[in-house]
């Protein structure tokens, strides 16, 4: 019998995923004994500051890797949106379980609708990708950066002077909300989720083939392939959390083609680089999909985004 130490940072969120997925892991293979380790997280102690400004996704990660690569722990589960798009050397992707639901979901005072919300209406995130996206849509609305933890972001619904906040689905059915709580998914046609959003990444080190061959049996097939597409795209578009950047794969059973749609954006919406493509081969996708993007301008725009950060 071998004991896992499963590395977890300490939200609710992670905590409640990274139990998820020791149940399901020893129903597969009850030889495996499980214990979590909590870990806090730079980005867990900086609450106050837009992500952006303060290195990125990398910042909920990069921690759990060092106890990873030290021995102290032997796999962590993460958001896959949270993954930065390179991961360090001698750690791997060892699982994709199967993704719920992909979409962000608007939740506003009184259920109104997107397209119902009165202009001016003060909408909370601090997502440049979904800002930009909801800014096509209502160039008359305001965004207000919200932040803190799905649970406190709820609470600001109702405490403060937000009209509606936008969280991701999977993290709200996760946590326990009923979908009733949500006033509208937004489908990809009006706002593409981020790279991985919805599903999960079981990280373990590369040599630890025990573990490879546990995670084998609880991989979603098309899930990975899915998300190996979105992942190849963010890689080559280089994105930081500096420019609205949006990805998301499904698979078409009928074809059995993996179906990317992409976006990057200038912050206020202005500029939008959309595409949606077809292939067989998830890496070879993602990397068409950056370079058609890139041919088109995209990469202009966060040049010019880089060099106003930097300025600042
Ligand atoms: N930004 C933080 C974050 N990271 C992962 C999730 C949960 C959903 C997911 O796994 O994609 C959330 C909350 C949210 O965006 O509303």
């Amino acid at each position: 019998m071998r004991k896992i130490i499963v590395g977890s940072r300490r939200s609710k969120l992670a905590l409640t995923q990274t139990n998820w997925v020791m149940d399901q892991l020893k129903k597969i293979d009850p030889s495996f004994e499980f214990e979590v380790k909590e870990i806090v997280t730079k980005g867990d102690k900086i609450l106050d500051v837009t992500l952006s400004k303060v290195g990125g996704k990398g910042l909920f990660v990069k921690e759990i890797e060092q106890a990873m690569l030290d021995k102290e722990i032997d796999m962590a589960v993460h958001s896959m949106k949270d993954m930065p798009a390179v991961l360090p050397e001698g750690l791997t992707i060892g699982c994709i379980p199967f993704r719920e639901d992909h979409r962000d979901a608007l939740i506003s005072k009184g259920h109104v609708k997107l397209k119902d919300l009165k202009p001016g209406a003060i909408i909370g995130t601090s997502s440049l990708r979904r800002s930009a996206q909801l800014l096509v849509q209502r160039p008359d609305i305001e965004i207000k950066w919200i932040r803190g933890n799905v649970d406190t972001r709820l609470a600001k619904l109702e405490t403060e002077e937000y009209d509606a906040i936008i969280l991701a689905a999977a993290g709200l059915s996760r946590l326990g909300w009923a979908t009733d709580v949500v006033t509208e998914f937004l489908d990809a046609d009006i706002c593409i989720p981020a790279v991985g959003q919805g599903a999960l990444s079981i990280e373990c080190r590369e040599d630890d083939k025990e573990l490879l061959e546990l995670f084998e049996k609880f991989t979603c097939k098309k899930t990975e392939r899915a998300v190996r597409a979105e992942r190849a795209f963010l890689q080559k578009m280089e994105g930081g959390c500096q420019v609205p950047i949006a990805g998301f794969a499904r698979i078409d059973d009928a074809t059995d083609e993996v179906v990317l749609n992409v976006l990057v954006a200038s912050p206020e919406g202005n500029d939008v680089f959309k595409e949606e493509l077809r292939g067989k081969n998830p890496e070879e996708l993602g990397n068409q999909a950056a370079d058609l993007l890139i041919e088109k301008g995209a990469k202009d725009l966060i040049d010019k985004v880089k060099r106003e950060l930097e300025g600042q």
